[in-house]
């Protein structure tokens, strides 16, 4: 697919130039500013596989821990051609704000495997995946660090994690250590909700975002880049809210259509066909290229890091940014972006829902429990809007951007946490 020729910055730069950002202006104690700019391990594996065809390829493996002051490393794997140590350091920093803003008793981690995916059959990626949860070894655990979904990544794969751990351990631990991993399928310890979980925090952003402007949801126009899991359960509960579907970009295409898209007809046209959209007969394709410059009312990227940069910025017509996925906005981009008095609904919050149901698996497994899609939903929202609440005011008291109001909240509870461990002053 041909896309835009531009200077993209690496995914670390972006979230080192947001870190500083806030540092600077909370005045962040020197020493946890030291500790908080580097990870606290890398792990880079290489493990050998065996193909369909006898022949054997060597992978390389990633899992970023980059802090634990809050509790145990938590965070997503992802099975992309993107993956290296950059961009797992990146994604594990942001996990790091993320649980720490959400409240919960988690530090930050991500990792994941340089591959695309695609071009493997189903059961080389469950011996790619058993692979490398062999090589991590006892760098995974569930009161250590806690795998989830992330790009190219589901429940199957966790599941398979998960047996692989399993049967590393001794026998008798192995029923109650199913919280190795989350977003597992129901069957094996997973949670009702997991899977919508981060599409709709996105939602409920944009809904708690309008609503607190006298707006509603409805006949507001969006579009989606990326139709995986967050960009599908985003889209399926703007449009159950009376929002219009303009347009969709994933991999492999972007659709346009003026009437609005039907979310669940390209589901189940893509689902088949690896996820791509590609050839959906009920909307037009349209150049790559056109399609952040569009009408509408809210973007939300929901793919990869780094997509709105400053040539991107400079087209974006709509008010209202919500980013779906990690990273998706670079600095240049994001200062254009400001100065045009566009909001953006920073990842570290907007997308927070995956990992706060992923907490609440957690804890379903540990304490023995099973909640159903209502109790796990209810208590979603719950902590979303909370959470919402709390950023909106400090945007509202100290007259600051959104991402810069989420990052001094979510740093703080760091700081709190280590003076109280009266390692600095
Ligand atoms: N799955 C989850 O619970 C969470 C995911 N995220 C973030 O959301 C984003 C999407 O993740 P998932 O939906 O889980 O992944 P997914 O693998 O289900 O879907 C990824 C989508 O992005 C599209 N995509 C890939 N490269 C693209 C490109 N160059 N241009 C346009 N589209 C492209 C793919 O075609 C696919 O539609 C990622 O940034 C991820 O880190 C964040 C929090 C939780
Ligand atoms: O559910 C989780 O533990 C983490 C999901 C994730 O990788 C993310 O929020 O970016």
């Amino acid at each position: 697919m041909k896309k835009e020729k531009t200077k993209k910055q690496s995914m670390h730069a972006t979230v080192m130039s947001q870190f500083n950002k806030t540092a600077d202006r909370m005045d962040l104690n020197v020493n946890i500013r030291k500790i908080l700019s580097i990870s606290n391990s890398e792990i880079i594996v290489h493990f050998p596989v065996k193909m369909d065809d006898g022949s054997v390829e060597v992978f390389t493996g990633y899992r970023v821990q980059h802090n634990n002051a809050l509790g145990p490393y938590k965070g997503g794997l992802r099975y992309h051609d993107t993956v290296d140590i950059d961009a797992a350091r990146a994604l594990a920093m942001w996990m790091t704000w993320k649980t720490s803003l959400a409240g919960l008793p988690f530090g930050g981690a991500k990792g994941g495997i340089e591959i695309d995916p695609r071009k493997y059959s189903i059961g080389e990626l469950e011996r790619i995946t058993r692979r490398f949860t062999y090589a991590l070894g006892e760098n995974i655990g569930p009161e250590h660090d806690i795998p989830a979904p992330d790009i190219n990544t589901n429940a199957q794969t966790m599941a398979w994690i998960a047996d692989t751990y399993m049967s590393t351990i001794p026998t008798s631990e192995r029923s109650h250590n199913r919280h190795i991993v989350t977003g597992k399928p129901l069957g094996v310890g997973g949670l009702e909700g997991r899977d919508r979980a981060t599409g709709y925090g996105v939602f409920l952003s944009a809904k708690l975002y309008l609503e607190n402007k006298g707006e509603r949801l409805e006949d507001k126009t969006f579009i989606v880049q990326g139709f995986g899991n967050v960009g599908y359960w985003a889209s399926h509960f703007l449009v159950k809210e009376g929002a219009r579907l303009l347009a969709v970009q994933d991999a492999h295409a972007t659709l346009y259509k003026k009437e609005g898209i039907d979310v669940e007809g390209l589901a189940v046209h893509s689902n088949p066909r690896k996820g791509s959209i590609a050839d959906y007969p009920d909307a037009v394709t349209i150049p790559p290229e056109d399609f952040f410059g569009l009408e509408c009312d809210i973007i939300i990227p929901a793919a990869l890091g780094n997509q709105i940069t400053a040539v991107v910025a400079e087209k974006i017509k709509a008010p209202l940014i919500l980013e779906g996925a990690n990273g998706p906005t670079d600095k240049e981009g994001e200062d254009i972006l400001l100065r045009n008095n566009a909001t953006i609904i920073p990842d570290i919050f907007c997308n927070s829902g995956g990992v706060i149901s992923s907490y609440f698996e957690w804890l379903q497994n540990r304490n023995g429990e099973l909640w159903d899609l209502e109790e796990s939903m209810g208590k979603l929202q719950k902590k979303l809007t909370e959470n919402f609440k709390r950023i909106q005011r400090e945007v509202e008291e100290k007259n600051i951007d959104w991402r810069t109001a989420a990052y001094m909240l979510a740093i703080s509870r760091i700081e709190t946490a280590y003076q109280q461990r009266g390692i600095f002053p």
